[in-house]
């Protein structure tokens, strides 16, 4: 039976509390805004845990910069970011570090045959000139559009795999960039050549990258900040399991431990991921509802890992390493930018597996992957031996969206693009390669659409003034 709810009208029901619902309720926090959680936490793949003056990142970690939308709600909610001062472009191959801060020299450095080595710096020229063309794409234009950027993105390299791009590689060269190329949760064979060019742009991309920040005591600090803001206006444990459009409104029917309740509201505001949208959302358009079904997500498995104090090495100053030959694709010293604390209390270390392997891991025990994780680990970094005093194994199954060739992306567009509709989505997966800030961006642009349409159709707004500041 469904059971009545103190309140059971809102201007706004968001549902999912990861990036792109957080920052969409955040947005409406002036109106009567509900959010729905189904997980017991909000943030979604935001997520660390803190250990006193360290923290483990077990999901996202790089944050992006002044002027971004996660940056501006970082400063509503008086958080702070940290520089990563460290080394983003290591490569830890056949036993040694290789700590170059310019990928382009490991075609020099890395443990490989000439033809191996010509093979790398021909791989690396093309993905850098299609690192260069997502920059000019990406850049504003006369008379563009809200979305003719986006479209620009969308068409850039989307029709070829990343294989496709850079020809035949020979094995050794094809599992280092594979690897890197896990950092899309997926295999270069089955990414369009645009993940490729998002990804190295955001490598060769410095300043100009989406991402080259920490957040101060790890990135759960901004979903636990902005819970503790917009407390009463948040149900987790709730899982949605009906958005409908009424004649009136839109009817959201959700699962909690207390049992089942229906609420209703203007607008809702979707924020989660493709699957669950198709299996929630009643009365999708047929054309959204199957370029919805072509969205692809690939898998990540994590371990975060902390240590006592390591003694000084080559290491130091090491925030990214990429770990051909290992269980895993990447590692992470998440004590990068606090060194004082990693000398006195040791370091925090993220690893994690991407793509085929880590779909190989996602049905092992927990047991199983620390010890494939922690083996690997102590070969990657044998001063780790003895010294490891904790490990959290974290599954992904939906970690990060990736476009396959010739995805047709229109019908998102033409979504983001509309104004009359009472269901506004939103969610990484409206980019070629998600990533935080964008996830957040699409929940903020709904929620202004919501916004919009609730300054139309119903006069004066339904507003209470509510702790959190301005909107
Ligand atoms: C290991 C890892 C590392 C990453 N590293 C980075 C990085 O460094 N930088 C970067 O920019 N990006 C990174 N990403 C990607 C980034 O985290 C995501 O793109 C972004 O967080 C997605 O946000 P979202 O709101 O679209 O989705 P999600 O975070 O998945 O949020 C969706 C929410 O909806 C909830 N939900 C699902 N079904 C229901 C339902 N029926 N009812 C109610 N709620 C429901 C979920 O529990 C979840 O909280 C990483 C991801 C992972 C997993």
């Amino acid at each position: 039976m469904v059971s009545v709810q103190a309140q059971t009208r809102y201007d706004v029901v968001v549902v999912g509390g990861g990036a792109a619902g957080l920052a969409a309720a955040w947005h409406l926090r002036d109106r009567e805004v509900l959010l729905l959680e189904s997980a017991d936490r909000l943030g979604g793949r935001m997520y660390s845990a803190p250990r006193g003056e360290r923290w483990i990142n077990l999901g996202c970690h790089l944050f992006p910069g002044p002027g971004s939308t996660l940056h501006g709600m970082l400063d509503d909610l008086g958080l702070h970011t940290l520089e990563i001062p460290g080394v983003k472009t290591a490569v830890a191959m056949d036993g040694k570090l290789h700590r170059s801060p310019r990928p382009e020299t490991h075609a020099l450095t890395l443990p490989l045959s000439l033809r191996d080595r010509l093979a790398l710096v021909f791989a690396g020229l093309k993905l850098m000139r299609a690192a260069r063309g997502y920059y000019r794409q990406a850049a504003p234009r006369p008379g563009d559009g809200p979305l003719s950027r986006r479209a620009r993105l969308d068409a850039y390299l989307a029709d070829r795999s990343t294989i496709d791009l850079l020809g035949a590689l020979p094995p050794r060269v094809r599992d280092l960039l594979g690897t890197v190329g896990r950092r899309a949760a997926s295999e270069l064979a089955d990414q369009s050549g645009g993940v490729a060019a998002s990804l190295f742009a955001s490598v060769w991309g410095g300043s100009r990258s989406f991402a080259s920040l920490n957040v101060a005591g790890g990135t759960g600090e901004l979903p636990r900040a902005a819970g503790a803001a917009l407390s009463d206006r948040i149900r987790l444990s709730a899982e949605v399991t009906e958005i409908a459009e009424t004649d009136d409104g839109v009817r959201v029917r959700y699962r909690a431990p207390d049992g089942a309740h229906e609420v209703h509201a203007s607008q809702v505001v979707v924020a989660l991921p493709a699957p669950a949208v198709r299996q929630v959302v009643h009365g999708l358009p047929e054309r959204l509802d199957t370029c919805l079904g072509q969205v692809s997500y690939g898998p990540f498995v994590s371990m975060g890992v902390l240590t006592s104090p390591l003694p000084a090495s080559r290491w130091d100053g090491v925030y990214a390493t990429t770990t051909p030959g290992s269980s895993f694709s990447m590692m992470f010293d998440h004590t990068n930018p606090i060194p004082e604390v990693a000398r006195k209390v040791g370091s925090s270390f993220m690893v994690y597996a991407g793509g085929a392997p880590a779909a190989a891991l996602l049905d092992e025990s927990d047991e199983t992957i620390a010890k494939r994780f922690t083996d690997d680990l102590l070969r990657v970094h044998p001063a780790l031996r003895d010294r490891i005093t904790e490990t959290v194994v974290q599954r992904w199954p939906i970690g990060n969206t990736y476009r396959r060739p010739g995805f047709d992306a229109s019908p998102l567009r033409e979504h983001a693009e509309r104004n009359d509709g009472r269901i506004q989505l939103a969610g990484d997966y409206f980019v070629e390669l998600g990533n935080v800030e964008q996830a957040a961006t699409t929940g903020l642009n709904a929620a202004r659409r919501a916004r919009a349409a609730l300054d139309q159709n119903a006069g004066p707004p339904a507003a209470t003034t509510r702790p959190g500041g301005r909107a």
